[in-house]
This record gives C-alpha cells, sequence and structure tokens, in this order.
C-alpha cells in the first residue's frame, strides 16, 4: 500500500465520520437518561450519571425502591393522607442510588449529569459528597424554576460553591444495532482428553439470552410494567446501549467500537471506545506523523475501558461489547479478570479469541437488543 492514498482514505474517513460524534456532555447527558430507562416511577423516570474530571463515569442511578424492596409491594402513586402509601416516602432519588453507587473513593472535583434539576434533599447529598458541578436538563413541574425545592437547592449550591448549569443535547440520540450471523460455531468436546476445539459451518441466529438471569428477573420485572413503562429496559439492553453510546466518541471507523464494564452488582466500572492514545492529539496526529497505518496506534475499546476502570478489581466484571474481541483484547480481558463477554456483533476472525476465552474460563454470549434505542431528552 503507497503512504499518500492511505493518508487520504484516513482522513476523508474521519471527516465523513464524524457526523455521529459527540461531546462529553451530550456522553453523560445520554447516559443519565438512558439509566433513566431503568425506572419504574409510572409518572417521572430520572437518571444520573457521576464523571470524574478526566471522564470516567464513576457513578450512576436511576429512581428506585430501595435494593430488595420488591417493587409490587410499595405503592407507585402518591397519598397525600396516608405518608405509608405514598411512593415518596420510599423511593431513593437517582441523584442519590448515583451518589452510592460509586466505585470511586472520592467524588471531589466530579461533575453530576442529572436529567432532573436536583430537589433539596439530593442537592445536601450532592454538596456532601464532593461534587462540584451539577449538569441538568429540565426542572420538574413542567419546568417551574422558582417552586420552593428548587429555590433551596439554588441556594445550598450557590452558597457551596457547586456550579450549576443546565445543558440539552441538540437533538436525539439514537443507538442501531446492527445483528450479524455467527461465522462459525465453537464446540469443545468434553470426552477428548485434550480440549478439541471445532469450527463447524452451522450458523444461529443470536441472541442467546442468559437465561439465569431472565428467570430471576422475569418475576419482578413483567409484574410491575405498566402503560407509562414501555420504554424500560433490561440491564443487557442498558448497558449494551452504554457500549454503542460511548462508541459514538470514536473518531475512526474501523469501526467504531464501545465497549462497558459491569460489576456482578450491575455497576458501570469502565468504558471505552477505541481512539488512539489520549495524549496523542486526535486532529494532527495523522497528519503530523503521515501514518501508514492507523491500527498500528489505535487503542481499542475494550483495552481502554479497562484501563479506564474505576475499580480496583475486575474480577467477576462483565464486559458489553460492540464488535466480537479480538485476540489482543481477549488477552487483556482474561488478565483483568472479567468473567464474561457479552458482545453484539461478530464480523471478524475471532477465533484465537474464542479458544483463549473457553480456555480461561471467560464465558461468552451474544447480545442484541431486539430494538433500536432512542434517547429523547424532554
Ligand atoms: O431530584 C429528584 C427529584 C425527583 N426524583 C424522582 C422521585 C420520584 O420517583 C419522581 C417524581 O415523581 P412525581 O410523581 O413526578 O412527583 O422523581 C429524583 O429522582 N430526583
Amino acid at each position: 500500500m503507497d503512504n499518500n492514498s492511505s493518508i487520504e482514505i484516513e482522513t476523508k474517513s474521519l471527516n465523513e465520520n464524524q457526523k455521529d460524534y459527540i461531546s462529553w456532555d451530550d456522553l453523560f447527558m445520554a447516559t443519565a437518561f438512558l439509566m433513566a430507562k431503568r425506572s419504574r416511577d409510572p409518572v417521572t423516570q430520572v437518571g444520573a450519571c457521576i464523571v470524574s474530571s478526566d471522564h470516567k463515569i464513576v457513578g450512576t442511578g436511576y429512581n428506585e425502591m430501595p435494593t430488595r424492596c420488591c417493587d409490587d409491594s410499595f405503592p407507585l402513586g402518591k397519598d397525600k393522607f396516608d405518608k405509608l402509601n405514598d411512593k415518596r416516602t420510599y423511593i431513593c432519588h437517582a441523584e442519590l442510588n448515583a451518589v452510592l453507587n460509586t466505585n470511586s473513593i472520592s467524588l471531589q472535583k466530579c461533575i453530576i449529569y442529572v436529567s432532573l434539576f436536583p430537589c433539596n434533599e439530593c442537592a445536601k447529598i450532592i454538596i456532601q459528597s464532593g461534587i462540584k458541578n451539577v449538569v441538568y436538563c429540565k426542572y420538574k413541574n413542567n419546568n417551574r424554576r422558582h417552586k420552593n425545592e428548587n429555590m433551596a437547592s439554588e441556594i445550598m449550591f450557590m452558597t457551596s460553591n457547586v456550579n450549576c448549569r443546565s445543558y440539552t443535547p441538540k437533538q436525539n440520540i439514537t443507538l442501531e444495532f446492527k445483528t450479524t450471523r455467527e461465522p462459525e460455531k465453537l464446540q469443545i468436546n468434553a470426552d477428548e482428553s485434550e480440549t478439541q476445539i471445532v469450527l463447524t459451518n452451522e450458523t444461529t441466529l443470536e441472541p442467546v439470552y442468559d437465561i439465569i438471569y431472565n428467570i430471576s428477573s422475569i418475576e419482578t420485572e413483567t409484574k410491575s410494567l405498566n402503560e407509562n413503562q414501555k420504554d424500560y429496559i433490561s440491564w443487557d439492553d442498558l448497558f449494551m446501549a452504554t457500549a454503542f453510546l460511548m462508541a459514538k466518541r470514536s473518531k475512526y471507523h474501523l469501526p467504531e467500537v464501545g465497549a462497558c464494564i459491569v460489576s456482578p452488582d450491575n455497576k458501570i466500572v469502565g468504558t471505552g471506545c477505541n481512539g488512539i492514545p489520549t495524549t496523542c492529539s486526535d486532529d494532527n496526529f495523522h497528519e503530523h506523523y503521515k501514518l501508514i497505518d492507523t491500527r498500528m496506534y489505535i487503542c481499542h475499546a475494550e483495552m481502554n475501558a479497562v484501563l479506564n476502570k474505576n475499580s480496583i478489581s475486575l474480577q467477576k466484571c462483565i464486559i458489553y461489547v460492540s464488535h466480537f474481541p479480538c485476540n489482543e483484547c481477549a488477552k487483556i480481558i482474561i488478565q483483568s479478570g472479567i468473567k464474561e463477554v457479552v458482545y453484539c456483533t461478530n464480523e471478524d476472525e475471532t477465533e484465537a479469541s474464542k479458544k483463549m476465552f473457553k480456555a480461561s474460563g471467560v464465558d461468552f454470549r451474544n447480545h442484541t437488543p431486539n430494538q433500536k434505542i432512542t434517547i429523547t431528552f424532554r
């Protein structure tokens, strides 16, 4: 390949590709709105996303009943005459959950993105946690800013030097999940003294869902859904959507890849997309060094998600990836202690990765959300 043509191709595809590229503000506000899709509050679904000064997600949350307080035995409506029968008595707000869900020792200098302006109770929690910036999308009660509880929050933020600004992404974000057929199926012959790997040409249409998750969750999840919760999404959909959202920060059409690592208790502990190392400025790097093969410089989404982690250990974590990991990423995943890979598409040569995953006891499965997920900022 001659140098000039490859430079041209690369620069061209970078420009064309940046149509979909999103800002940090868009990314984190979209993550907050995505989280809100897990809320079972029939009236107002709120999401929050806490981000460190180096753009790592360190906490997420949505409004829900306290953990293990089964939604069906708690009211989802209001009753101003009977506090015991009023959802407000029990529901933990999105901000509270995001702050308490964090894997980071300190939230000093962090930013919290919230779909709704924080109420006075959440303002107290935000201030005491050390968060220094609040980015919100709208006010509750038809955007009535001058409601008492909003005023109280504003006064407390102002006197505590917590910066507060409103931000609404200009357009909705739609995440489309490409589905592909598995090119080959891996079989392990358990009878052989040495593990024998057979590649067959049988093609099956994924997804294969995590049976354990579904069985335990169906009972509680389906029963409490109501009319207003058409948008409600499963954990698998949420985290795959987060991986695809991350991919929108990639400037590389190789393709754009996103990854999201999740702890056993469903906390996001790392995210990433493919890109050149952080310290190499994206915009000048190609032209400056007249790169022949950009792929040599690209850090893959999986590598970035693992190295971006805000948890000491990734033992027993799950990594959600838009594309099946290559062999280099498979090594990183295995060595990091991650125990499961959930992928959406599998277009590339991944035999070596599969062989290593199998031998190392890392499970892998496909998950493709049934339909596209649209994040609407309203
Ligand atoms: O700062 C806030 C304010 C409210 N919420 C949650 C609490 C409730 O679940 C809903 C509000 O329900 P309404 O029926 O609209 O009063 O929003 C929050 O998470 N954070």
